[in-house]
């Protein structure tokens, strides 16, 4: 089985410590929600995770291999990062933005019709396909975050991750999302999300970690840790926990 973990680290951005002795440990086939306030290095965490930030001290490692001296190709391939943020750098159509997220998988022979499948299930899964001719320039912050998301999904990864996938989105789609995410997991990759609502993060996770100044407050499954004690230690605002008449749990921040 697949295991993607952080190891003790340690990373210093601009003369603080955005990761202090973080560890944490990942399992496939399950959904884990990175949640904290802002500035607590969680996106910091997933770059070390994916990658494209090596950590001053300790390791993110892959299957026991420290992820940072996988062969980029093999990395793309097993591990896909949406950041945050949501920028375009390219003048391209939806559709050729989406199939950029198949490049670790080219043998040199450009696009197979398995390639073009997988673009084609990427776009219907975020509900991107109505715009795969349009240029990515002209859409909605919302719809670019989509396609975004559709170009993380082409690649079909090991392990997703992804940096606030829920910004923008209004909440039809916010929910359409989260349960594409839950396929993914149901599929057997491993899903890891930052997300700051808490009641959406309550919903979707199967796992949780908190993380506060750099440091993990608590981790494990998510009906452990997403308490009103924990995360009123971790945000220091006050929550109710407590099930809707239909049976649905929420989690509602008081302030
Ligand atoms: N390039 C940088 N130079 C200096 N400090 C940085 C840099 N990038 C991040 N930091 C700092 O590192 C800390 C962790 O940042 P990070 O982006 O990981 O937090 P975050 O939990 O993802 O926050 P947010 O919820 O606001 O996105 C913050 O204090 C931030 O100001």
């Amino acid at each position: 089985m697949t295991r993607l973990a952080a190891e003790s680290l340690l990373v210093t951005l601009g003369g603080r410590r955005a990761l202090d002795d973080v560890s944490a440990t990942f399992r496939p086939g399950r959904v884990t929600a990175l949640l904290g306030p802002n500035g607590a290095g969680k996106s910091t965490l997933l770059a070390c995770l994916a990658g494209l930030r090596n950590p001053d001290r300790g390791t993110a490692t892959l299957d026991g291999m420290a992820v940072g001296t996988l062969d980029r190709r093999e990395r793309g391939r097993r591990i896909g990062l949406l950041p945050q943020g949501g920028d375009v750098h390219w003048d391209v159509d939806v559709r050729t933005l989406v199939a950029l997220g198949r490049l670790p998988h080219y043998a040199g022979w450009g696009e197979t019709t398995a390639d073009r499948e997988a673009v084609d299930r990427a776009l219907a899964a975020t509900d991107t396909a109505a715009l795969a001719e349009r240029r990515v320039e002209q859409l909605s912050g919302g719809e670019r975050g989509r396609v975004l998301l559709a170009r993380v999904l082409a690649g079909e990864p090991q392990w997703l991750l992804a940096d606030e996938p829920l910004a923008s989105l209004d909440p039809a789609h916010q929910l359409d999302v989260l349960a594409r995410l839950r396929d993914v997991a149901a599929a057997g990759s491993g899903v890891v999300l930052v997300l700051h609502d808490l009641h959406l993060a309550g919903r979707v996770a199967d796992d949780a970690v908190l993380m506060r100044d750099g440091r993990v407050i608590a981790a494990g499954p998510a009906d452990d840790v997403l308490t009103a004690p924990l995360i009123g230690e971790t945000y220091g605002v006050a929550v109710e926990i407590g099930t809707t008449p239909a049976g649905q749990r929420f989690i509602l921040p008081l302030g």
